[in-house]
């Protein structure tokens, strides 16, 4: 009796839900779509988000959460994500967690789609999200098999075609064969800032960043607190959050800003961000990083770390498979503690040459890369790893303090 009673509940509760919640297509309603690339082989799998094909680099990340997060951060424009979390969409997709105005990810490729988007910040679900942005993907691929294949062999360029099977491979094939090299394009020109760009509170300010600001960090970011200059490569949401938060006044600057049009800004310090493609299509802009970061407390983060290291003599290298997840080792050589950092990189820094004015403050542990370095005698600090996480753990969110004191001490030594 108790049982029956407990099983109209469960149908009426069900019931209620999907009326109430986001629903996502049923398997039956899909048409067969295939992932191909360059090397011939093919992924079957199932049509999801906007119909069509789309191409680009095929990357896998392995956050279990962040979905939303990891499809608008900029570092992933001309990318093909996987999401090797084999369930995808279940939390839906709110307006407050994207890292950017735009759905920047070439293409999403998953195993499974959540069939209700339950949970109380969904605005639509993760399906909806990808139609509304016009984002082909795939899903009911072998994620496993297509991560190990990643893995092994290095990511590649790859497309994904709707409505297709497996003999449409060698049609998909010649689309490949026409695509530029992901290394070859100048991915930052499509998502960093063009002019100066004030982040503002007010909302009345000529010069405003679309960020949006919770009521919290509205009530932290004074008008007068030290200023910082974001060089722009296609800087995350996040990061700005982190400054904000921290009472930092912030204005945006294109990437080729020179050293006058910086200082006649009077920031008290410059980070460099994050950005999408190969660094090394960012060398008409390395003279400057050296000019700019040598007169001011300077910071950066992933692509502004790689830069930094340009600046000074240093080389980068496109590593095999790269790093995408929330999980990634970090060991800080000064004291050996260890934190567990947000990666999304494709490219690192060379130890082989690496510039004697500089020195290693963290290794990554999986594969002991350079995961950061300090300037000798400058107050300059860079981080392979996303500090300020979106999405990821917390740990090493005090990189953002430290940039800070840097400042003060800097302004106080000098004073
Ligand atoms: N997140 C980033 O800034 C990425 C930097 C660079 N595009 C790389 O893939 O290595």
């Amino acid at each position: 009796m108790r049982h029956t009673l407990d099983r109209a509940r469960n149908a009426r509760e069900e019931q209620q839900l999907s009326q109430s919640r986001p629903r996502l297509k049923s398997l039956s309603g899909r048409s067969p779509a295939i992932l191909v690339f360059e090397d011939g082989s093919c992924f079957e799998g199932l049509s999801a988000g906007a119909g069509g094909s789309t191409l680009g680099e095929v990357v896998f990340n392995t956050s279990m959460s962040g979905y939303q997060e990891i499809a608008t951060d900029p570092s992933y424009r001309g990318q093909i994500v996987t999401y090797t979390m084999p369930h995808m969409g279940n939390y839906g997709v709110n307006s407050v967690d994207d890292e950017s105005v735009e759905f920047q990810a070439a293409g999403v490729v998953v195993r499974s789609l959540a069939r209700l988007a339950s949970n109380h910040r969904a605005e639509q679900s993760f399906e909806e999200w990808l139609v509304a942005h016009g984002v082909v993907g795939i899903c009911e691929v072998d994620t496993r098999e297509l991560t190990r294949k990643l893995r092994d062999g290095g990511v590649g360029l790859g497309i994904i075609v709707h409505d297709a099977t497996r003999e449409d491979a060698p049609a998909a094939l010649k689309l490949l064969a026409a695509h530029p090299d992901y290394g070859s394009v100048d991915f930052v020109s499509e998502v960093a800032t063009t002019r100066a760009l004030h982040v503002s509170v007010d909302g009345d300010n000529a010069w405003e960043h679309p960020l949006r600001l919770t009521p919290l960090e509205q009530a932290m970011a004074p008008g007068e607190g030290t200023h910082v200059v974001v060089m722009d490569f296609g800087v995350k949401f996040s990061i700005l959050r982190h400054l904000v938060a921290r009472g930092i006044r912030v204005t945006l600057m294109p990437r080729d800003a020179d050293l006058s049009a910086v200082e006649a800004l009077d920031p008290d310090g410059v980070l460099w961000s994050n950005g999408p493609g190969d660094p090394d299509k960012m060398e008409p802009f390395i003279a400057q990083v050296r000019a700019i970061s040598e007169r001011f407390p300077t910071m950066g983060i992933c692509l502004g770390h790689q830069l930094l290291a340009k600046a000074f003599g240093g080389q980068t290298f496109k590593l095999a498979f790269g790093h995408r997840g929330p999980n990634q080792p970090v060991q800080d050589q000064r004291d050996k503690t260890v934190a567990m950092t947000s990666q999304n990189h494709g490219y690192a820094v060379r130890r082989e040459g690496f510039p004697d004015e500089l020195e290693v403050t963290h290794v990554n542990l999986n594969d002991h890369t350079i995961s950061g370095f300090a300037h000798r005698t400058l107050p300059i600090h860079a981080v392979q790893y996303h500090p300020e996480a979106g999405p990821g753990p917390n740990d090493a969110t005090s990189f953002f303090d430290r940039f800070a004191l840097a400042i003060d001490e800097h302004y106080a030594a000098r004073a």
